[in-house]
């Protein structure tokens, strides 16, 4: 997979650069099991019509840049996970278009001239809840509307769990309330964070809430079951030592013993 970066600057070098592709769209973080079922349906229909299979997403996230609060915001996943899970996937391209106060203020119509019918997507991929452009003022039916004659859009039914969409937004509140039990059903898998034995907690990932909580411990080819406990938003303790081992520790977040 490759990973291509895409600026409102330097947009104009990228346009009738790509072969057909079709293009799932929004940011992803996370991704839980509405955004695998907006990925696959991209796959899928890239290879239904013979063409390149492709996901947008952007960077940093839209609200740390229209409310200016970066440094507080809770990222579920850094972008290698994603670009490794991408990958996975089978995705042949991910664009990854830099979020800055520019592109904000891009109307839907140039988002979809120079983002969409530029890069050559002839089928666009989104849940129905999607939105773009200046002020989010871009909805399905205009992305409809502006692709016409240039790309199709496939809308993928909003997936629920207990009656309530799944959501990025949701699973950080899970995390917030050290509710794990429930991360499982939003996602499909265990949650999980990437630990540095001597730095602690990687970048772009968060800790559930304060508390006990069962874990699983990942390292090279050995997984092992122990108690973490959760200090604050950076910290925790493991009742198993790895300060030997040396590769970063995927850390598999299984029950919640305690919340404090
Ligand atoms: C060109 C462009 C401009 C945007 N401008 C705004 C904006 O002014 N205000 C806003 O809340 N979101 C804005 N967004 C963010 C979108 O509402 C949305 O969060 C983003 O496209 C990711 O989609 P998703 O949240 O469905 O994944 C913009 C998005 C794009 C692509
Ligand atoms: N539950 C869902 N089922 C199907 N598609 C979804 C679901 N949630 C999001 N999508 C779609 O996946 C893409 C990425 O969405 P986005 O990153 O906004 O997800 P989100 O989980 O709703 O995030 P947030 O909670 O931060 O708004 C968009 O096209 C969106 O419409």
């Amino acid at each position: 997979m490759q990973t291509i970066h895409l600026t409102s600057q330097t947009m104009a070098q990228w346009q009738n650069h790509f072969q057909q592709q079709a293009v799932a769209i929004g940011f992803f973080d996370g991704l839980h099991k509405g955004h695998l079922s907006v990925i696959q349906e991209a796959k899928r229909l890239a290879g239904e019509y013979g063409i390149a299979s492709a996901v947008m997403s952007f960077f940093p996230h839209p609200k740390t840049v229209l409310s200016g609060q970066s440094a507080s915001f809770q990222y579920l996943m850094p972008l290698e996970e994603k670009q490794a899970a991408l990958e996975e996937l089978g995705i042949d391209t991910l664009f990854l278009v830099h979020f800055d106060r520019n592109l904000a203020g891009l109307s839907p119509a140039d988002f979809v001239q120079q983002f969409l019918i530029g890069l050559n997507a002839v089928q666009v991929v989104c849940g129905n809840d999607f939105h773009y452009g200046s002020r989010g003022s871009g909805n399905i039916q205009k992305l409809t509307e502006q692709g016409h004659g240039h790309f199709h859009v496939s809308v993928v039914e909003l997936m629920e769990y207990a009656g309530e969409k799944i959501s990025s937004t949701r699973i950080r509140q899970a995390l917030a309330q050290g509710n794990i039990s429930i991360l499982r059903k939003l996602l499909g898998k265990f949650y999980s964070v990437n630990w540095c034995p001597h730095n602690g907690l990687l970048p772009f990932y968060s800790l559930p809430a304060p508390g006990k909580y069962e874990v699983k411990l990942n390292h090279e080819n050995e997984s092992i079951f122990c108690t973490a406990q959760v200090l604050n938003d950076k910290e925790a303790h493991f009742t198993h030592d790895f300060d030997q081992w040396s590769h970063s520790i995927k850390i598999e977040w299984i029950r919640s013993i305690e919340t404090f």
